[in-house]
């Protein structure tokens, strides 16, 4: 993997017109080395991540500026979810400029940005002194990440207001995202493999916000200004001077990612609704015709924007493989709260046009092995196991394939005739559904009475809590952590990456 390289502050320390990080004017594209979505990545092995949290003084003049009620305050922001963001490093969904919830559920939510690999924090004396330092602060900041939250949103608007229009209008569960990204994955900086990737993705993805290089800086001035006024106990010139490392290598790997997305493809797709079928009162599959090739694997997401909730986006899987139209489908829930869920089940029609942002997640189909597929989706969940399903049928193969599709009531298995009908179609698909009403018991618990499982690979998509409970239930039975894969959700990244 490319080491990335980074620039040091010049100085070690905060503040000073040119800030104190300076991102090399030409950011190296590394193009040879980043696949590109169509060139397939392998699914990460799930794992519980540690979880990060926030918050922001003005350092760099030594004058604090106080919050303006905007950013603090401002409040009425989306609380929905939409789809599981898929993503590592918890909570390091999305770093910049907004939002991106995860979770599936639409995942009106979403880092997505989801396969979660395993982030773990190393243990203390693996950790490098600059990964220690970063820690120290993270847990004095951590019991006040509210008002370091605040506070450093405040200080970037008030700083640069220019910036303020990258973010939605009405900040409130976005705001912390950007913070809670950038202090992830300064806590796991020694975890190489997997925050690069996961920055590279996290660069990639801000261009859709239309973040660019010079942004940087005034981010990290900030972040290191806020940390040093809710750390000032521990606070010294070591400990800042390590912020300042740690943050330089985190910018600059996103920034060189996001310069060789540059070159290959569009900051975001405009897409056409074509169809717009009402499954249940709250379900919606809804078919797009992206205004160019749109490249993704069976399995990904991406993140959306309706011309109703401008600048806020939401994640959703691809709830089919590629295909040879080009079109690309989605499974939206509305859910209590959720703007921009409701808004295209409800609201959206076909002519009406949203943005896509670039495909992302590791839950794709391993098409080096032959191994079986054991597949549980739960509620609109369903969406990627199908999309994988269909691929496995394009490459032509026979590996058996077993899908346990789990709902709450009948009702709610929207999905279940498309899904009988690859059955019908395929010898090597077998397909369950999972009724909690009627099996008393939830998907999780109703595989364990088939198997057995343990030449399998496993994939689950659903809401966190059968996430969560899924892995549980899979290890138990005797699949390796390693062969279970999912795209981690908000609230699994945020317990533990
Ligand atoms: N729309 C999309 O593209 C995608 C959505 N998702 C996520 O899938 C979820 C779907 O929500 P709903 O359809 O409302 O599903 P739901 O909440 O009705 O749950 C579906 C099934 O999952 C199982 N389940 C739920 N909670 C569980 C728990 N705590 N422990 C064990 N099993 C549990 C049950 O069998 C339940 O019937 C959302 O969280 C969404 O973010 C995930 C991937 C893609």
């Amino acid at each position: 993997m490319d080491a990335p390289t980074t620039t040091s502050a010049d100085n070690g320390t905060s503040g000073g017109g040119g800030g104190w990080f300076t991102p090399r004017n030409k950011p190296t594209t590394n193009q040879g080395s980043e696949p590109g979505p169509d060139e397939g990545h392998r699914p990460d092995a799930t794992g519980p991540a540690g979880r990060p949290t926030n918050g922001p003084e003005a350092r760099s003049g030594g004058t604090a500026v106080p919050p303006p009620s905007t950013a603090g305050s401002a409040s009425t922001g989306p609380a929905e979810q939409e789809r599981p963001s898929p993503h590592a490093i918890s909570t390091l969904t999305s770093m910049a400029p907004p939002a991106e919830p995860r979770v599936p559920d639409q995942r009106e939510a979403p880092t997505p940005s989801p396969s979660t690999p395993p982030v773990s924090a190393p243990p203390a004396e693996e950790a490098s002194p600059d990964a220690l330092l970063v820690r120290r602060a993270m847990s004095e900041v951590t019991p006040v990440a509210d008002k370091v939250t605040s506070y450093f949103y405040a200080l970037l608007f008030v700083r640069h207001p220019d910036l303020r229009p990258m973010f939605p209008p009405a900040m409130d569960t976005q705001r912390d995202r950007l913070l809670r990204a950038l202090l992830t994955a300064a806590e796991h900086i020694d975890n190489t493999d997997v925050l690069v990737d996961y920055l590279r993705n996290l660069g990639r993805g801000h261009r859709k916000y239309g973040t660019r290089p010079e942004h940087y800086p005034a981010v990290g001035e900030c972040l290191i200004a806020a940390l040093s006024k809710y750390a000032a106990g521990v606070w010294n010139e070591d400990m800042e001077a390590a912020w300042v490392r740690t943050y330089t290598t985190i910018s600059q790997i996103m920034i060189d990612a996001a310069a060789a997305d540059e070159l290959r493809a569009p900051a975001w797709w405009y897409a056409e609704i074509v169809t717009h079928e009402l499954r249940t009162p709250d379900v919606a599959v809804i078919t797009v015709r992206p205004d160019q090739p749109y490249p993704f694997l069976a399995g990904q997401y991406t993140s959306l924007e309706t011309p109703w909730w401008p600048r806020i986006w939401r994640h959703y899987s691809f709830a089919s493989a590629p295909r040879s139209d080009g079109l690309l489908s989605f499974h939206v829930k509305a859910v209590p709260a959720g703007w921009v869920s409701n808004a295209l089940v409800h609201r959206a029609r076909p002519g009406d046009i949203i943005r896509l942002g670039p495909p992302v997640g590791s839950m794709t189909v391993d098409h080096t092995t032959d191994s079986g597929l054991l597949c549980l989706g739960g509620g609109t969940g369903i969406a990627p196991i199908k999309a994988m399903v269909e691929d496995v049928a394009e490459h032509g193969e026979r590996r058996p394939v077993e899908v346990f599709y789990g709902a709450r009531t009948d009702q709610d298995l929207y999905d279940i005739d498309t899904m009988l009908r690859l059955q019908q179609s395929h010898p090597w698909l077998s397909v369950r559904a999972i009724i909690d009403q009627l099996a008393h018991q939830q998907l999780p618990d109703a595989v364990r009475a088939y198997g057995p499982w343990n030449e399998y690979d496993a994939y689950l998509s659903g809401p966190p809590g059968m996430i969560r409970s899924g892995v549980d239930a899979l290890r138990e039975i005797g699949i390796p952590s390693e062969r279970i894969r999912h795209d981690s959700v908000t609230e699994l990244i945020a317990n533990g990456l």
